[in-house]
């Protein structure tokens, strides 16, 4: 088996000083739409941190609350969206800001990479005055120096030829170079957070590993924390130190990737691994399709969401709710038939509950094997 990305890197110390505590702490937090007098619970009880150069990425079907969960930490969530709950970006409570307040928080802190560059640029301006405009919002320089800043942004994101690029217009440039713009744009305030939501999905794969290269290089070069959205579980596991697996708004797995991959405990999570094509799959052999359908986010169910789909599922998933619980170091999961774990019942799980943390997954100071450490001193 070939190492991943994260392995190779040896984990999520950056270049800079590693920060003490967590850049971003999210504990409960809950997004409710209301439409037509009903209510969506979109989100369900997040609970997470992340520290500086590490990478979390967030899995899950369509329609599980993976954007509103990030969409919601930068206030890009529309007025018909009720958020409760913690967010704490360096210390700063989000939760409630007004947009006045987002607005000096959102670009600066924590900047988001969106699926399709081709309509995060602006076609009428060239790339130079769109990085140097997304500069002067968070820093007022001369426009001079914001230029020079650009071209450096652009070397950073490695777009060949910076110093010409600049005067080209975003319909120039292939949907790869377009996507290393809007990365530098999102660079330009040098963010705490940057979230990558499908970041890589409307790129053929070669540029989608480049594109994935790039940002784990910045990651260790300006100790960037990265929140990387995709279908792709390939994607996730190669490049994301944690793994949170989502499901109607909850997260049911959460776990270090290596953890998560070879020792998959939610037979949500499974099945979403068995839908994709592995190199060893054989030609024409069936992948697993997961029957049925999510559950209605405006009247979810009393027991576990996924019981329904569940081929392991018996009465006390359809009555009880599992809750999420460590089981193991740094992996948690809601189930109680876990696929390798111990079968649970309802009584029998209260030594487990007990360490039961309703806190976010903590990340030690520096979990990388002897070996790692070695390889990237
Ligand atoms: N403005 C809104 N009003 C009402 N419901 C909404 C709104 N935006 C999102 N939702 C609902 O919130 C749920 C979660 O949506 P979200 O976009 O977070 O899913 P997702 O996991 O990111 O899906 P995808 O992978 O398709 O982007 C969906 O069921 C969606 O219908």
């Amino acid at each position: 088996m070939t190492a991943t990305q994260t392995e190779k890197r040896g984990a999520v110390q950056p270049d800079t000083e590693p920060t003490p505590g967590p850049v971003l702490e999210v504990k409960d937090l809950r997004v409710v739409f209301t439409r037509h007098g009903r209510q969506i619970h979109a989100v369900n009880g997040l609970n997470y941190r992340l520290h500086a150069g590490q990478t979390l990425a967030i899995i899950g079907e369509s329609g599980s609350g993976k954007s509103v969960g990030v969409r919601s930490l930068m206030g890009l969530l529309p007025p018909s969206a009720r958020v409760t709950g913690s967010v704490q970006l360096n210390g700063q409570e989000l939760v409630g800001l007004s947009e006045k307040e987002f607005r000096s928080v959102r670009g600066r802190e924590i900047a988001m990479v969106f699926q399709d560059p081709a309509t995060s640029l602006n076609p009428t301006m060239n790339i130079g005055s769109q990085i140097v405009e997304a500069i002067r919002l968070h820093a007022p320089m001369r426009k001079k120096e914001a230029e020079a800043k650009a071209v450096e942004l652009l070397k950073l994101v490695r777009l060949p030829s910076p110093e010409t690029r600049v005067s080209q217009f975003p319909h120039q440039l292939s949907g790869g170079m377009r996507q290393r713009v809007v990365i530098a744009i999102a660079l330009a305030s040098d963010p705490k957070v940057l979230i990558a939501d499908e970041a890589t999905t409307a790129l053929d794969v070669t540029t989608q590993a480049q594109i994935m290269e790039l940002l784990v290089d910045i990651q260790e070069r300006l100790g960037t924390a990265v929140i990387m959205i995709s279908h792709d579980i390939g994607l996730a596991a190669n490049y994301a130190h944690d793994v949170m697996v989502m499901y109607a708004g909850k997260v049911v797995e959460h776990a270090e990737t290596k953890a998560l991959f070879s020792n998959v405990q939610m037979p949500y999570t499974k099945a979403l691994l068995g839908a994709v094509p592995q190199l060893t799959t054989k030609p024409h052999s069936k992948l697993t399709v997961i029957g049925g359908h999510p559950p209605d986010l405006s009247n979810l169910p009393s027991g576990c969401p996924f019981a329904p789909r569940c081929p392991r599922a018996t009465d006390i998933c359809v009555e009880e709710e599992p809750r999420l619980v460590e089981h193991a170091k740094r992996h948690r999961y809601a189930c109680w038939h876990p696929v390798n774990g111990q079968a649970l019942e309802a009584g029998g799980t209260k030594e487990l509950l007990e360490v039961d943390a309703h806190e976010p997954l903590e990340r030690d100071g520096d979990h990388r094997s002897d070996e790692q450490r070695g390889s990237t001193a």
